[in-house]
């Protein structure tokens, strides 16, 4: 169920939830053990029952899951997370294995004889399936055929191979990108709090709990700490941010605590538990959503005064006469980000133009490229590859692009662009 932007009378909370279709569920590394090591198998049997349960209600899930560091550092006997990265890579590399074979395991244990076949499927991500768009439409679209094909996809980073200037680190971001990749209907953070305070629980006793709230609000930021338990990575930061980022492809979020009993079945029922994340902006379309998506750019162009109007008020393409100067280093169909001149991210989008070629281009005097229309009106951006960033820094679609056609995706077959909502 896809909550409708811009209601007069917006969908109650329950509703949102019992009528949710496609659910990607994150457990952190918090909730998957208890002390740093190794991982906490009777919860793991609990939250594999209530998916049972889920797929019973005829829902979809995709489950994304951390531990996979703390099982490792288990099995190889170490007594604590490991802090460099070879350990840890190490750690993910063992402990990867253990997780998804105790998933699979654990899923057959509590099947019903009445419950169809249901086997887990491993997806590792890295950055780069995120960042090029071949293997973003590729991962979306195994992650389609997994769900058509009644299979749980188990999502985590693929923390063996993942080096800190690709890495995404926390397992909230990687859920909220599934959530972009599937167009979602909720997304559900299980952690190890009731949810969201006015303060970090574990440090203010007076925090109080929030119940709902709007995703992208500003002010949520600035309440939610880093990493908190020591053992998981990003924090509530991180699950605010997530919550901002699935709502672009109109997905809700509840952050909740994963040991409350029966936490999934009690939402599928619509129950206020947890924090509730609601959609209230528009949605972006799949391939902005995945251009806003990156979280590095390899370079910037900074933009005059008239550039920013133009693209910001009027909806337009980014011409090479508005940029005053090119940073980083860049190629054809990259994405780079354009500043306003104080640095401030206004839009990022898809680059027509080499960075040699850029600089070459800037090199002649404005008053040449205002009086040769054949360099100053180059378009260096097209409207339809650019997205914006709001006041809020949040992404912002603008102009209507064609549609492509929708794809089916196909076992084996190329990544097809397009989509529900493209
Ligand atoms: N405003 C807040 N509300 C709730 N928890 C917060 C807040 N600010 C910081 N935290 C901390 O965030 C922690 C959860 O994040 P994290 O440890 O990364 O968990 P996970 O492994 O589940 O992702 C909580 O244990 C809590 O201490
Ligand atoms: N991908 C890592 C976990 C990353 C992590 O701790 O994320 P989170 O659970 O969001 O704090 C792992 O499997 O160990």
């Amino acid at each position: 169920m896809r909550q409708r932007q811009h209601e007069a009378v917006p969908t109650p909370r329950a509703d949102v939830q019992a009528q949710a279709q496609r659910w990607v569920v994150k457990i952190g590394s918090s909730l998957l053990t208890n002390d740093g090591t190794g991982l906490d198998l009777a919860w793991i049997a609990r939250w594999m029952e209530q998916i049972r349960h889920l797929h019973r209600a005829g829902k979809e899930v995709v489950l994304v899951s951390s531990g996979a560091v703390s099982a490792g550092t288990a099995l190889l006997g170490w007594s604590q997370r490991p802090g460099d990265l070879a350990s840890r890579q190490a750690a993910a590399s063992v402990g990867q294995s253990a997780l998804i074979h105790h998933y699979e395991k654990i899923l057959q244990q509590v099947a019903r004889p009445e419950d169809p076949p249901l086997h887990c499927g491993q997806v590792l991500l890295t950055h780069d399936e995120l960042r090029n768009r071949k293997r973003y439409l590729n991962a979306r679209n195994i992650l389609r055929v997994l769900l058509d094909r009644n299979v749980l996809p188990v999502v985590n980073e693929n923390d063996a191979i993942s080096y800190r200037p690709i890495q995404l680190g926390d397992n909230d971001t990687l859920a909220a990108m599934v959530c972009n990749l599937l167009d979602a209907d909720l997304l559900v953070l299980l952690t190890d709090q009731d949810g969201l305070f006015s303060a970090d629980p574990r440090r203010d006793p007076d925090a109080c709990f929030l119940a709902e709230v709007t995703a992208g609000d500003p002010r949520l930021e600035a309440i939610a700490g880093g990493g908190g338990s020591g053992v998981g990575t990003g924090g509530m930061l991180a699950k605010v941010k997530a919550a901002a980022r699935a709502a672009r492809s109109g997905t809700a979020t509840v952050i909740a605590h994963g040991r409350h009993p029966d936490i999934l079945p009690e939402l599928v029922e619509g129950k206020a538990i947890g924090t509730f994340f609601r959609v209230r902006r528009p949605v972006l379309k799949a391939r902005k959503r995945w251009l806003s998506d990156h979280l590095r750019v390899p370079g910037s162009l900074i933009l005059d005064d008239g550039a920013v109007r133009a693209l910001r008020e009027k909806g337009r393409s980014l011409l090479s006469v508005g940029v005053l100067r090119v940073e980083g280093e860049f190629h054809r169909g990259d994405l780079v980000a354009c500043r306003a001149q104080d640095g401030r991210e206004i839009a990022r989008g898809l680059i027509d133009l080499d960075a040699s070629v850029m600089r070459r281009i800037l090199g002649h005097s404005r008053a040449e490229l205002e009086q040769d229309p054949t360099i100053a009106d180059s378009v260096v951006i097209h409207r339809d590859n650019l997205v914006l960033a709001d006041p809020t820094g949040d992404w912002t679609p603008r102009q209507s692009s064609r549609q492509p056609p929708v794809s089916v995706p196909n076992p084996g077959q190329e990544p097809q662009e397009g989509g529900a909502t493209e």
